[in-house]
């Protein structure tokens, strides 16, 4: 298992996405994209048309977070739009194979998302069907949230149901991680790391990457290393 590091834009200058990513790219493995709807979470972001413009201008490949209503709609259309990995809520989604099949046909990664209120045991047959499940650690909707320890015991829970169904999925961790919390979250399984504010709101977002990896490499259970 090696740490994956997906910054968050989502408090980044949205006026200058581009040059933003350009702060992280030699740090970073990937961009996570918060797409928010108005609807799924008070808040609202970007979609389809920004997206495909950054996955054309962006030297990472994005990591498309869709906090939307209706993800079996479009859902798919993300990976068409050219994110590399494609995750939807589990609490807004109808069919959840379907959407899954959908973003895999179109060349993307699917994700399962969770909020921390949602339980994984419902989706442990389902995990086959995707690439990676991200455990949200705060309730969705904003970022520079405090990070919900109350979710730990899931995050533990989810890395066992990963583990005995012998796939290569990935589980990522995404609100409120930091250096203060990173360790916390990579002892419990999570090998995909989304920070927001911990990076852009640094002076140097690539340097809070590094300082990021480090801490979570040093904290991977040993059996891992
Ligand atoms: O999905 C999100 C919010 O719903 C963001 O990815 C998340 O909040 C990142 O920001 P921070 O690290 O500051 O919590
Ligand atoms: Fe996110």
């Amino acid at each position: 298992m090696t740490i994956r590091l997906t910054p968050s834009i989502l408090n980044s200058d949205f006026s200058d996405l581009r040059g933003e990513i350009g702060r992280i790219a030699d740090a970073a493995d990937w961009v996570h994209v918060d797409v928010m709807d108005g609807h799924f979470v008070p808040n609202l972001t970007l979609g389809l048309p920004v997206v495909e413009r950054l996955a054309q201008a962006s030297p990472l490949p994005l990591d498309c977070h869709l906090m939307i209503e209706a993800p079996d709609r479009w859902a798919p259309a993300y990976a068409e739009a050219g994110a590399r990995s494609v995750t939807f809520h589990a609490e807004a989604v109808s069919a959840p194979l379907r959407t899954a099949r959908e973003i895999r046909a179109r060349g993307a990664r699917a994700g399962l998302a969770l909020n921390p209120a949602t339980p994984v045991e419902p989706y442990a047959e389902l995990l086959a069907e995707f690439d990676m499940v991200l455990v949200m650690t705060i309730e969705p909707g904003f970022g520079g949230q405090p990070f919900l320890d109350s979710v730990l015991p899931k995050l533990r829970r989810t890395r066992e149901l990963i583990d005995a169904s012998g796939g290569e999925l990935w589980l990522q961790v995404d609100g409120g991680v930091g250096l203060q919390t990173i360790e916390r979250v990579v002892e419990a399984g999570a090998d995909t790391i989304v920070a927001g504010s911990a990076v852009y709101g640094s002076a140097d977002p690539a340097a809070a990457c590094r300082e990021l990896r480090a801490a979570g490499e040093a904290a991977r259970p040993t059996a891992a290393r």
